[in-house]
């Protein structure tokens, strides 16, 4: 049996506490610790990426036959949808270690270099974050990616010279919300690359019923569909409205989680029916209201509701654009018919929208 090690180390301390906005998408600190008992460690326990499970199982299936290393893999999507969860069970899988690490955490060639000679054969380092590599730290990935070598420089001045490093063949399991944002050297160095896309509801009802029997709380099967419906496509955001919703049934009620309680608590929380929290809904009336529906930049959109760029980009943009409320052009950001219906508007007839 192969050890399955998770380097807590190596972890950012200072994740943000996402409690002033509900349905983000990234996790706050205290958060993690409920987010590693209801993470699954099987493939089959993984909800839904049909695409990107059929793909992985075959070639999991293949790797570990041959008993060689799985080809490097860079999983990518929007926060919150089992990028780190798929990694870990990659892992578990091929039946190898893993080891953990980020991006900027990674900032020394050295550190990397450490981390590559640690590993047994075939483990997989984890690189979350892997957008955020500093150059230096990349340029030493390359030939570690493609041929399992390492090259450093020992000493300085006149006296440095360059070492060759042999590696053990490893797999490197990269992640990062903006796939766009990787440079295209590293990129190409990927064999397998897998696109997490937001969950169905039917998806989300799943997991939320699966949660809720770990965390031993009594749901409704409407109770469960109601949470799902309302958590933006995104397992993170439906296991914390799971949370969310347990705190107000007891309190509120028996205990009991049914469509009622979900409905009522969700309204306390602020989710609107689709799911929508205070940015969303911000944003959208941003560029209905200031900007006559768009197109309006991305700056302008930022400096008006008050949000950082790389959040719009990363974490409100790609629901809203997903179910249609958005849409992003060359010229701007636009809001759809459906933005001006949702918010009981009527649509321009001149305007340059599609529905
Ligand atoms: N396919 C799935 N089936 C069941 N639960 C899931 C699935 N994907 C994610 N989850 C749940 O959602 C939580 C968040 O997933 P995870 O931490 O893997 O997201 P992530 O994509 O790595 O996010 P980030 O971009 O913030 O790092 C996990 O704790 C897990 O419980
Ligand atoms: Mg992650």
């Amino acid at each position: 049996m192969a050890i399955h090690t998770e380097d807590l180390s190596s972890i950012p301390e200072d994740l943000p506490e996402n409690n002033d906005r509900i349905v983000s998408g990234a996790a706050g600190n205290a958060e993690a610790v409920f987010e590693r008992a209801l993470r699954p460690k099987q493939l089959d326990e993984y909800v839904g990426q049909t695409k990107a499970r059929a793909q992985l199982e075959i070639f999991i299936t293949a790797t570990r036959a041959r008993q060689e290393a799985l080809d490097h893999v860079l999983l990518f999507g929007p926060p919150g949808l089992g990028k780190t969860t798929l990694a870990h069970i990659i892992a578990r899988e091929l039946g190898v270690n893993l080891r953990q690490t980020s991006g900027p955490v990674l900032d020394r060639p050295g550190d990397l270099a450490a981390l590559l000679t640690n590993l047994e054969a075939n483990d997989v380092l984890f690189i979350d974050e892997i957008h955020r590599l500093s150059p230096i730290v990349e340029e030493i990935l390359y030939p570690a990616l493609e041929d399992y070598s390492l090259d450093i420089m020992i000493g300085e001045g006149p006296a440095a010279r360059s070492v060759k490093i042999d590696l053990k063949p490893f797999t490197l399991i990269g992640a990062t919300t903006r796939a766009g944002m990787l440079t295209n050297p590293l990129r190409d160095r990927f064999g397998i690359v897998a696109r997490l896309e937001f969950y169905t509801t039917e998806e989300l009802t799943k997991i939320v019923t699966r949660s809720a029997s770990l965390l031993k709380a009594d749901i409704d099967p409407e109770g469960s569909i109601e949470i799902a419906k309302r958590a933006r496509g995104t397992p993170r955001i439906a296991n914390r409205l799971l949370r969310r919703v347990r705190d107000y049934a007891e309190v509120k009620g028996t205990g009991t989680i049914t469509k009622e309680m979900a409905d009522a608590a969700l309204k306390m929380l602020d989710v609107d029916p689709s799911g929508f929290d205070v940015m969303d809904r911000k944003l959208l009336e941003a560029i209905l209201h200031k900007f006559d529906g768009g197109p309006v930049g991305i700056d302008n959109l930022a400096a008006a509701i008050g949000e950082e760029r790389d959040t719009i980009e990363d974490v409100l943009e790609p629901y809203l654009i997903q179910q249609g409320y958005l849409q992003r052009t060359s010229r701007g950001r636009i809001a759809t018919r459906q933005a001006y219906e949702h918010f009981g508007l009527t649509p321009p007839s001149n305007s340059a929208i599609e529905s």
